[in-house]
């Protein structure tokens, strides 16, 4: 079996100060060539776990190892940081009276003058900022400037990137696009991607693999439909998909039998069909999303959320027939 690239030991990070916040106990592997997408809400660990795996913060047990090599922490050297890795942080750390380009080729050698301007400028198309290069850093927008240090920060041959929230900045319309070069980017060059984000959508689409932390804790890895499909916490669940989640007894009242559980779905697992012989739910309210619509659908006083693809099809106040195509059990 092909040895992992990174591998996290049993680590454990506690702010002293605090005694509490933090990462507890985290193992995983992570394969060469993978882009990984640590999701979890805030406050729950992201970026004290990639700081350690980049060398920047010491862990209290535990270590994290790159090809079989204990990463050092930054009391065991003069610049903290692992050579082989570049770490993209929430500020940047943009040379601000720069221009983008020389921002960008600052990174590479000038033993082959050619090669360093070929690589700086296809690294700038790739990342849609070539009509950007002569600007200066100050002159920018937030979104601009995350793609500059995305692309100083790949531009040299590194074997692992570190993204801390790397589109929190970048315009929905921009984002998409962005997450698709990514993934583009690191298929051909190779690069291993260590990922931090909030917003599930990055993870789901980017992601060869998930990782949900919640509390300083690892809930679950594994490849993002996977996940998505079969959460082992409800947290997951409502991460990723915003699932209902009904007690024991709000489940009892719409015929799912949980005993002393949760019931938790996706309200895509909700179908909708008058023709079926199933229960009545009232259309309480509607959600425009879009290209569908969200409906708030209520039985016996409980409250559920499913999909309407066909605008308008069901309105406010109409009684309609709702099936759970499926729901988990959590037991409590
Ligand atoms: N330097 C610090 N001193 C004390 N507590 C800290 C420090 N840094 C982080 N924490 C605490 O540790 C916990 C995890 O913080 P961390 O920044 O790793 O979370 P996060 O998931 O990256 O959050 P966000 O999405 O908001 O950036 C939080 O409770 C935070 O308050």
């Amino acid at each position: 079996m092909e040895e992992p690239i990174i591998s996290v030991k049993n680590l454990s990070k506690q702010y002293q100060a605090e005694q509490q916040g933090g990462i507890t106990d985290i193992s995983f592997n992570i394969k060469k060539g993978n882009v990984i997408a640590i999701l979890g809400e805030s406050g729950s660990g992201k970026s004290t776990l990639l700081k350690c795996i980049y060398g920047l913060l010491k862990a209290d047990t535990g270590e994290v190892q790159f090809n079989g090599k204990r990463i050092l922490g930054p009391d065991e050297q003069l610049i903290p940081g692992h050579k082989e890795m570049k770490m993209v942080t929430q500020d940047f750390s943009l040379n601000i009276y720069a221009k983008v380009y020389d921002n960008i080729a600052s990174m590479l050698s000038n033993t082959n003058v050619q090669a360093k301007q070929e690589k700086t400028t296809e690294m700038m198309q790739h990342l849609h900022i070539a009509q950007l290069k002569d600007k200066k850093i100050t002159q920018l927008s937030g979104g601009e400037q995350q793609r500059v240090a995305i692309a100083k920060a790949m531009v040299s041959n590194t074997a692992v990137l570190l993204l801390d929230e790397p589109f929190s900045q970048v315009d929905a319309l921009l984002k998409n696009q962005l997450r698709a070069d990514i993934k583009r980017i690191a298929a051909e060059t190779g690069v291993t991607v260590v990922m931090v984000s909030h917003d599930p959508a990055d993870g789901l689409f980017l992601a060869d693999e998930l990782l949900i932390l919640k509390d300083g804790k690892l809930l679950q890895q594994g490849k993002p439909a996977d996940v998505y499909q079969h959460p082992n916490h409800i947290y997951t669940a409502q991460l990723l998909g915003n699932a209902v989640v009904l007690g024991h007894e709000e489940a009892e009242k719409l015929g799912l039998e949980v005993k002393n559980g949760h019931a938790v779905f996706y309200p895509e697992w909700v179908e909708l069909k008058s023709s079926w012989n199933s229960r009545r739910f009232e259309v309480k309210d509607i959600y425009y999303k879009g290209f569908y619509e969200e409906l708030l659908l209520e039985r016996n006083s409980v409250k559920i959320r499913a999909i309407q693809l066909n605008r308008g099809e069901h309105k406010k106040h109409d009684h309609i027939q709702a099936n759970i195509s499926r729901f988990i059990t959590f037991v409590s």
